[in-house]
């Protein structure tokens, strides 16, 4: 007895469409935000949960399954077996341990890196063809520990890397210019974090360079007022940490904005952390950070060339060298 009976003479089956899978990697704050996000956005038709933590996994699971009847309709599954993640297009990595208190950024690495270990081959062996997107943090040298755990090449392992930085500047640059955060067009790149290198030259709204749109807005600036917007991106973060003890919203959005342009095959450009070795004279060994890169159905298609400034060109080389430094003692 069938629940309904089909109607006769259906349509011609359609084309075959592809089959995306995403695995998230980690149900915490920021797995499960990014995950959400996916869900309500119908970037895919399959998401696979893993995480250490089985009660939490399965609680996380039944949840989003729950709320079935609001989202397109996609399969939800889990397992603290890596097996569930067989075919994945994309592999969302948010796995870590979180800094404690006092812990020294080389510490809370070693401790992840320990856990890299641990994720990242399982993942390649059951998704050989997929795409590595790392946001657990620090999230440049844990990118580099996932491409050489994986044996992938580079251009399908992707940090997240300052493309929430970038999204924190965008609105604070809007915010400051009252337009709308999505007609502004601003760059961070380099290292992730603390870091971080804001591109002046590379701002634009509507189209106009930013430096002469408040020029003819007749809106003073002064050198130091973009810096400070520079600044808020990065106290923006700690602000975040202090009042709710985590960041998960913006983190989730631009990751799955991240995954759309991937597997939409948009060829958006986007500041995520690659392989950065060859570009702006850095040659003193293999380094991620973040370089505005086009995103597409392979992964990174390419890297924008962008203008640096002298001074912009010496602090991405200063931070290559810090990370390089970094990754020296990791005996990977
Ligand atoms: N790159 C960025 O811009 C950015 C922004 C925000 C947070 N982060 C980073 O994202 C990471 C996650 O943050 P969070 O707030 O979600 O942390 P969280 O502690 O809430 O979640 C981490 C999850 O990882 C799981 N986990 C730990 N070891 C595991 C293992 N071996 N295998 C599978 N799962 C494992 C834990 O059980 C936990 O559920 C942190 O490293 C954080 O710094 C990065
Ligand atoms: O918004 C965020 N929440 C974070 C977090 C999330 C859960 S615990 C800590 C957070 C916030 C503040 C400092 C902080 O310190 C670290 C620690 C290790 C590390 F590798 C990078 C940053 N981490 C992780 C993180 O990377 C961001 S984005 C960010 C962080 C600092 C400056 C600028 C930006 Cl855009």
């Amino acid at each position: 007895q069938t629940f309904f009976k089909p109607i006769l003479n259906t349509a011609p089956p359609s084309p075959t469409k592809r089959h995306t899978k995403i695995s998230v990697i980690g149900v915490g704050n920021v797995g499960m935000a990014i995950a959400q996000t996916i869900l309500t956005q119908d970037l895919a038709d399959e998401i696979a949960l893993v995480d250490a933590k089985a009660d939490k996994l399965r609680g996380e699971m039944l949840d989003l399954q729950h709320a079935a009847a609001f989202l397109p309709r996609t399969k939800i599954i889990a397992s603290v077996d890596y097996s569930v993640t067989v075919g994945s297009d994309l592999c969302i990595i948010t796995a870590g341990a979180r800094q404690l208190p006092g812990e020294s950024r080389l510490n809370l690495l070693q401790r992840n890196v320990a856990l890299f270990t641990s994720i990242v081959p399982p993942l390649a062996k059951y998704s050989p063809d997929t795409i590595l997107m790392i946001v657990s943090n620090p999230v440049d040298i844990l990118t580099y520990v996932a491409w050489k755990l994986s044996r992938f090449p580079s251009n399908r392992v992707i940090g997240s890397g300052t493309n929430l930085d970038s999204s924190r500047f965008r609105f604070l640059i809007a915010d400051h210019l009252d337009v709308n955060a999505q007609d502004v067009q601003a760059y961070i790149v380099g290292e992730h974090g603390d870091s971080s290198v804001a591109l002046w030259s590379s701002i634009s709204v509507g189209g106009v360079p930013v430096l002469s749109f408040l020029e003819k807005q007749q809106i003073s600036y002064e050198k130091e007022t973009l810096e400070n917007i520079h600044k808020d991106v990065v106290n923006g973060a700690y602000e975040v940490i202090s009042l709710k003890g985590y960041t998960s919203w913006a983190i989730g959005y631009s990751v799955a904005n991240l995954a759309r342009s991937i597997l939409r095959d948009q060829r958006k450009i986007h500041p995520v952390s690659v392989l950065a070795k060859g570009f702006y004279g850095i040659d003193g060994g293999d380094v991620f950070f973040s370089l505005p890169a086009q995103l597409g159905r392979s992964g990174i298609l390419g890297v924008t060339n962008i203008h640096l400034t002298d001074e912009e060109a010496q602090r991405l080389k200063d931070s290559a060298k810090t990370l390089i430094e970094m990754q020296s003692q990791l005996g990977l």
